[in-house]
């Protein structure tokens, strides 16, 4: 393994050159920037990110997410209030967003409380999803251990019939966060490891951000 592993190319040429201070003054303008690059370099689902959260022991847990949104509210996904991540969110509101494109060699990372929106946001969210997706998030019981014959189809099948039935109807754990950072930092990969990081820190008045290069 280790000699597969190590034959693995990493950060291969060629990457973009970026100068880290010539980036907008916020991590959400910079974000949008490097968003669309990703998009024109036609990296398959750059929205894709790990969402990273404490359990009741205190341990790391983190799993990848699709991004719904970017408003000033912050970095918007979704999530079954029941589900593992959910109940994490729920004990422990502070987590992190991870993104890679690997294509550019680009890293973001953000880290701060994840804020719940409004209940009409949170059904507006649900209803915009297609049927199939409100389904499987009415009928599925996230994360839990699945036995035989415990009938995930009819399960499927009956949260079906209850969309069509009832068009509007919102599964009540729908949760849609905005993880609203307080310390967010932009990495560029160099082929030579001469990797370029501008970290954004909020400042102390929420008002503004201060930036900083840091080591690579
Ligand atoms: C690329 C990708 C995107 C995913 N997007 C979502 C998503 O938007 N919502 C979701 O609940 N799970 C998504 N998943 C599955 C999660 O990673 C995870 O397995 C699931 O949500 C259960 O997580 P939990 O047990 O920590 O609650 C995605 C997985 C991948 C690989």
């Amino acid at each position: 393994m280790k000699d597969t592993l190590r034959q693995i190319p990493s950060l291969k040429a060629p990457l973009p050159e970026c100068d880290p201070l010539a980036l907008p003054d916020t991590p959400q303008d910079a974000f949008a920037l490097w968003l669309h690059d990703a998009l024109n370099a036609g990296i398959r689902e750059p929205h894709a990110m790990t969402l990273s959260t404490v359990d009741e022991n205190g341990w790391p847990d983190a799993r990848m997410l699709i991004l719904k949104n970017l408003d000033e509210r912050g970095w918007h996904f979704a999530v079954k209030a029941e589900s593992p991540k959910g109940r994490q969110i729920e004990n422990r509101s502070h987590v992190a967003l991870t993104f890679y494109w690997s294509a550019l060699g680009r890293q973001v990372r953000l880290r701060g409380p994840a804020i719940m929106l409004s209940d009409s946001e949170c059904a507006e969210d649900f209803l915009d999803r297609p049927v199939s997706s409100r389904a499987s998030a009415i009928a599925s019981r996230q994360s839990e251990i699945l036995e035989a014959g415990e009938g995930l189809e009819s399960r499927m099948a009956e949260a079906q019939a209850l969309i069509a039935a009832n068009p509007d109807y919102v599964s009540p754990g729908w949760r849609v966060y905005a993880v609203a950072p307080v310390v967010a930092e932009f990495w560029q990969g160099a082929s030579d490891r001469n990797h370029k990081r501008l970290r954004y820190v909020l400042s102390g008045d929420s008002a503004t951000w201060d930036r900083s290069l840091l080591w690579p």
